[in-house]
């Protein structure tokens, strides 16, 4: 099978860690400074049940709450990843913002998303619970982690949910069927 491009956006607050994770799942490093992002495209090969994919990255700027949704990212990109940091309440609010910005953009009632709670590492931080945010990834059915780019803690599981994630959208399902044929 010829590997599928897939393309995906990386979406979230300003600070939340969406540079570490791509950084940390195409390269295998983590850097501690901060340099904010305008835009940047990464790309990688991977394989997800025995498919191979070759995938881009879009790291976006970070948005807020008064960003216009950027129009380019609404048009030919597979998935999202929404990002929040479980330290930070104003990324959690904004995230939600993002997310009702790209379903007025796209004009889609579904789209694949995978919603990411990063800087798990800091849990003495720690201002938004797990409970929280997969309650929020269940109003919106979309797949949900907590990560930690620092500690390389799930980041490769972002991507590869995102591209079944896509995949489900597509109508592929990998499920076992329930269907009884008598
Ligand atoms: N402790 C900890 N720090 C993190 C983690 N991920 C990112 N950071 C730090 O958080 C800061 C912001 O990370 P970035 O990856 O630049 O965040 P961003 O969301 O791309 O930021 P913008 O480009 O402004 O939107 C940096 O100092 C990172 O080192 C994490 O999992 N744990």
């Amino acid at each position: 099978m010829p590997p599928k491009q897939r393309k995906i956006a990386i979406m979230g607050y300003r600070s939340v860690g969406k540079s570490s994770l791509s950084i940390q799942f195409v390269e295998g490093q983590f850097v501690d400074s901060y340099d904010p992002t305008i835009e940047n495209t990464f790309t990688k090969s991977t394989r997800v049940n025995g498919q191979e994919y070759e995938l881009k990255l879009v790291d976006t700027a970070g948005q807020d709450e008064y960003s216009i949704f950027p129009a380019q990212y609404s048009m030919d990109i597979h998935g999202y990843v929404l990002v929040y940091s479980i330290t930070s309440s104003k990324s959690f609010e904004v995230v939600q913002i993002i997310y009702d910005k790209l379903l007025d953009m796209t004009g889609k009632v579904h789209v694949p998303i995978v919603l990411v709670g990063n800087k798990t590492d800091l849990h003495m931080e720690r201002m938004i619970s797990t409970e929280e945010g997969k309650r929020l990834a269940d109003s919106w059915k979309a797949a949900f982690l907590e990560t930690s780019a620092k500690q390389n803690e799930s980041v490769a599981d972002i991507f590869h949910t995102a591209l079944l994630e896509i995949e489900k959208a597509n109508g592929n399902v990998q499920e076992k069927s329930s269907c009884v044929i008598s």
